[in-house]
């Protein structure tokens, strides 16, 4: 198979989207867009950093890498409508196994609607998946780590963990209770999307997702919106088998993990209903982990039995 009769057999027959004027088949696509604002963003998945062949079949390779993005656009309030794939593809991936990486894409597409309209194909040495998403939102109504004020509520979505325990169970084979739900989480991640929507008519909330941690995610909304963030560690959410790891791994794990693609964010303390609505309407967990203060700028502090100490923005970080 030639690349050209790659990017053919991974082209969608229909567009989902009526704003696809031209999809797949040119030099660039495009799309007419006139009411909402255009929200965008990339995230890359490569072999040997985001997943190995001990963690991640290729569905689910494909999967994870759409819905890392996916999580995005939901951390930004948007709609998710278009994705473009820019893949490097090594001399060793078989054509069943490209397909089984499109058909995961794919799925995590079609749940939000989405359209394949691009992207760019080459050989190379390690398998990587570079997906561009664009979305949309309301006019004005994107919503931004800036947004955070003294007198939040600091809430999570979900539990937190997960993904590493799930990682952990992959790279450690033994016997775990809830095995599947861990792998489940660490390889077919949540996505956030009609919670976010549901949150829509509020005015002002801060958002991000949690893909390096909570103590990385909760640095970036401090220092964008320069508050302080207050986080109750027995507040934070864990599943219920979460309790069979060492005391020490939960800790880690929960707080500087990543890959949940929960969401974290803040919201005025009066609509705190609003939000538990919206998490009810959309089967969501939701879970109030603390408060924001402006006793000091752009920081985090975790508080367990009355104690307090500064929580740094530690994580998985690409360049040390
Ligand atoms: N190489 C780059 N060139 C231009 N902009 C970049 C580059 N890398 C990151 N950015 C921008 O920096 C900001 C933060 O990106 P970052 O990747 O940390 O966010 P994220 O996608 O939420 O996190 P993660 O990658 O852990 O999922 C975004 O606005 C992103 O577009
Ligand atoms: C085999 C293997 N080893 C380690 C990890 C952990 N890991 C890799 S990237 C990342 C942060 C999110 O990435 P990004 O910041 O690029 O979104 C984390 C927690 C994994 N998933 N697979
Ligand atoms: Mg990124
Ligand atoms: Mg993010
Ligand atoms: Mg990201």
């Amino acid at each position: 198979m030639d690349e050209f009769d790659f990017i053919n057999s991974i082209k969608q027959p229909t567009y989902r989207q009526s704003s696809v004027i031209k999809g797949i088949g040119d030099d660039a696509a495009v799309i007419r867009q006139t009411t909402q604002d255009t929200v965008t963003a990339v995230d890359t998945f490569v072999e040997g950093v985001h997943f190995t062949n001990v963690t991640m079949e290729p569905f689910h390779i494909g999967y994870r890498a759409v819905a890392a993005n996916v999580s995005d656009l939901a951390a930004m309030g948007a709609t998710p409508a278009f994705y473009l794939v820019s893949i490097v593809i090594p001399s060793s991936w078989n054509k069943e196994e490209l397909n089984q990486i499109y058909k995961g894409m794919h799925k995590m597409a079609s749940i939000h609607n989405m359209d394949l309209i691009g992207g760019d194909t080459v050989s190379g040495k390690e398998l990587t998946i570079s997906v561009t998403v664009i979305g949309f939102a309301d006019k004005d109504k994107a919503r931004y780590r800036s947004h955070a004020a003294a007198g939040d509520i600091v809430f999570v979505t979900g539990t937190l963990g997960d993904s590493r325990a799930g990682l952990h169970i992959l790279e450690n084979p033994g016997t775990y209770k809830d095995t599947d739900y861990f792998l489940n989480r660490h390889r077919l991640p949540e996505h956030r999307v009609s919670f976010s929507e549901k949150l829509g008519s509020l005015k002002r909330v801060s958002l991000n997702d949690v893909s390096d941690g909570i103590a990385n995610e909760a640095n970036e909304i401090a220092e964008a919106s320069k508050v302080s963030l207050h986080i109750e560690e027995n507040s934070i959410p864990v599943s219920k088998q979460f309790y069979q790891f060492p005391d020490k791994l939960q800790y880690e794990w929960k707080l500087f993990g990543g890959e949940d693609f929960e969401l974290l964010g803040t919201v005025p303390k009066h609509d705190w209903e609003r939000v538990i609505t919206a998490a009810e309407g959309t089967n969501t967990p939701v879970t109030k982990i603390g408060y924001v203060s402006n006793q000091t700028k752009s920081d985090v502090y975790i508080e367990r039995d009355g104690r307090k100490k500064p929580l740094f923005k530690q994580g998985y970080t690409h360049l040390k």
